[in-house]
């Protein structure tokens, strides 16, 4: 397995800049094509149901437009599955949507919604997307997106990153650990694991550590950060915090051999 963590750049949230007075600018293709040439592996972009940040020609456009993975964020529904076989992305990630929330809460109830969620997965498996489940890094949750096919998991990092960031120690190290032993347990049943929302320089840096774990998708922080620093500096920021998160990984294993 590649040392390399990948990092998939997030670009809802250039669109939430563009709706908030209409028109075209900024572009999420534009920001996209920017996080790429300095260092993006992939595009993340999630079509909501309520459309209040990525819009359905955003989506087509990245699809047509770059060069490097997409995956597609929406939530399991007829109407969302429907697009994503149109649109073809490299892959798939199934959330969890409330029209009511700011933002993702919480992960997917895959033990609960297990009949719902297994013939999506599979009309998306047999187009040839790759499809990967958002969920807490919970043990049932896990064993569960295995056992209906899931290939991947995308851990949910929020409940560690907002404990951590409202200083709730104990509560963000309970959560971390959670995810230490969820992303064990995945890779032990086979499933291909991710990790994202609400993460950091310091909180990707932590994660990326976590030798299980091949891909961050990050987005709110970055497009946050790119206010002030410029994207292409801002995906190289923290590009570099993932690889000095990685080369632990490396030392400890020096250590053990020592
Ligand atoms: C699923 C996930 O964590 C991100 O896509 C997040 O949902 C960003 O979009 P929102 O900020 O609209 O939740
Ligand atoms: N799936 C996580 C993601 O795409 C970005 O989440 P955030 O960094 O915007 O919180």
């Amino acid at each position: 397995m590649s040392n390399r963590i990948r990092l998939g750049v997030n670009v809802d949230h250039v669109a939430t800049i563009r709706n908030a007075r209409g028109g075209r600018h900024p572009d999420p293709v534009r920001a996209a094509k920017l996080a790429i040439a300095a260092g993006a592996d992939g595009i993340t972009a999630h079509l909501r149901e309520d459309r209040r940040h990525i819009r359905d020609d955003d989506m087509a456009r990245l699809k047509s437009e770059i060069d490097k993975p997409l995956n597609f964020e929406m939530a399991a529904t007829e109407e969302m599955v429907r697009i994503a076989l149109h649109t073809k992305p490299h892959a798939v990630c199934l959330v969890p949507e409330k029209r009511e929330e700011r933002t993702t809460e919480g992960g997917l109830d895959v033990v609960g919604q297990a009949a719902s969620l297994k013939p999506a997965v599979h009309a998306l498996k047999h187009a040839g997307i790759r499809v990967s489940l958002f969920i807490a890094a919970a043990p049932a949750q896990i064993e569960m997106a295995a056992e209906i096919g899931a290939p991947v998991i995308e851990i949910h990092t929020g409940a560690w990153c907002d404990a951590l960031a409202e200083g709730r120690h104990t509560e963000a190290e309970a959560e971390w650990q959670l995810i230490r032993a969820g992303a064990l347990l995945a890779q032990s049943v086979g499933l291909e694991v991710h990790a994202g929302h609400g993460l950091d320089y310091a909180t990707a840096e932590t994660i990326a550590a976590l030798p299980q774990i091949v891909e961050l998708n990050i987005g709110h922080f970055l497009i946050g950060e790119a206010v002030f620093e410029g994207l292409a500096e801002t995906v190289r920021f923290m590009r570099a915090a993932m690889d000095r998160g990685r080369r632990q990984i490396a030392g400890a294993a020096l250590k053990e051999k020592a």
